[in-house]
């Protein structure tokens, strides 16, 4: 009898694990409304890594909370959806939102100590992640050790009765990495994780996710302002720009071949290009723009050395470059390239 292969027949790829369609946030302020995000369209397949790249301010870590569902209270969402596992994050009951949290999503962050409690014990708190599994506590216990050595810290059995500060900076984001993925999730979002780390340790831990996200096959939102581990760990990239997607693309695509003036430009910036001793970002000539109230135009227009007439006047729409790349430049039009 010949068997065949079940997914041979499904002519429809299978849909993105996390689809952000046309997504707006404005924060609340004394000084009016903030538009933190305009018009976002995103996605994340399944078992890929996507970096979001941009400078301060731009919005990264608005859109990773937004997906989260932890945002500060002044914060509205005006439009869009953002559809997890086919079902609409911002439609569901609150309820049901949380019990993905720590289950289906988890979080990084830059500073481990947002995640960790600090007057509980490692242990402790390892143990209370699993509370969606139907396992017995030295299962829990187990699967804890099991993880804290896979992320590479020394010595587990005896350490885990440790708390936080027992711990160095580095040693405390493996921990933050181990319980992040202790359950498993399908979409985990890391804000910045290597940020306050230094060069040796960040490549460490850039290292450690890329591994630990292809045995465990989950998929990656990963934020960041540092290109070089963006390049070493992602798949596709989106880079923001005052609260948009100015281009997405193929991690190859975007570093080799930016089709965006504000890419470029980024890219031209990068510390790991100019091979400068510095981890900061040499800025880009002007300064991002306020987002209070509404703009015409480009919204890079007034930094961009390549602006003409059209680029006051409207917004531009993302147009396809290749198969998977997309940028919002008017240029792009001019080549005769058609809006996705
Ligand atoms: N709670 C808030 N209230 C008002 N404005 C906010 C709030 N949080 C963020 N913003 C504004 O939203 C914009 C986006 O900020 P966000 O922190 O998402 O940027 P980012 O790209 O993560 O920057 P960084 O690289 O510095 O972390 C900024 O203009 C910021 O000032
Ligand atoms: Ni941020």
């Amino acid at each position: 009898m010949r068997h065949e292969d079940p997914t041979s027949h499904s002519s429809a790829p299978s849909p993105p694990l996390l689809e952000i369609r046309g997504l707006d946030l404005d924060f609340g302020t004394p000084r009016g409304r903030v538009h933190a995000l305009r018009n976002i369209s995103l996605n994340v397949p399944a078992a890929q890594v996507v970096g979001i790249v941009g400078e301060s301010g731009s919005g990264k870590s608005t859109l990773a909370y937004t997906v989260m569902g932890l945002l500060p209270q002044n914060a509205v969402v005006t439009a869009g959806n953002i559809l997890f596992e086919g079902r609409d994050l911002l439609e569901m009951p609150s309820q049901t939102r949380r019990n993905l949290l720590g289950n289906r999503l988890s979080m990084i962050f830059q500073d481990p100590m947002t995640a960790l409690n600090p007057v509980r014990t490692i242990e402790g708190q390892m143990i209370d992640i699993q509370h969606h599994e139907k396992i017995s506590r030295s299962e829990k216990r187990s699967l804890a050790i099991q993880m804290l050595h896979r992320v590479g810290i020394p010595d587990p059995q005896s350490r885990m009765g440790g708390y936080p500060h027992h711990f160095s900076g580095g040693m405390r984001q493996r921990i933050c990495i181990a319980m992040a993925l202790l359950v498993k999730p399908a979409l985990l979002i890391a804000d910045e994780p290597t940020t306050a780390l230094d060069a040796t340790l960040e490549v460490q831990i850039i290292h450690l996710l890329k591994d630990l996200q292809k045995e465990i096959g989950c998929s990656v939102l990963f934020v960041s302002h540092h290109l070089g581990a963006v390049a070493e760990l992602c798949d596709r990239v989106a880079v923001m720009y005052a609260g948009e997607v100015v281009e997405q693309g193929g991690v190859r695509d975007i570093f080799h071949n930016p089709a965006h003036p504000y890419t470029r430009a980024l890219l031209e910036c990068d510390p790991g290009r100019i091979r400068q001793k510095t981890r900061t970002l040499p800025t880009i000539r002007g300064e991002v723009p306020n987002l209070l109230g509404s703009k015409e135009g480009c919204i890079f227009q007034p930094r961009c050395p390549q602006a003409f007439g059209r680029c006051t006047q409207d917004t531009p729409i993302e147009y396809r470059i290749g198969v998977e790349q997309a940028a919002r430049c008017h240029l792009l039009n001019e080549k005769g390239l058609v809006s996705r």
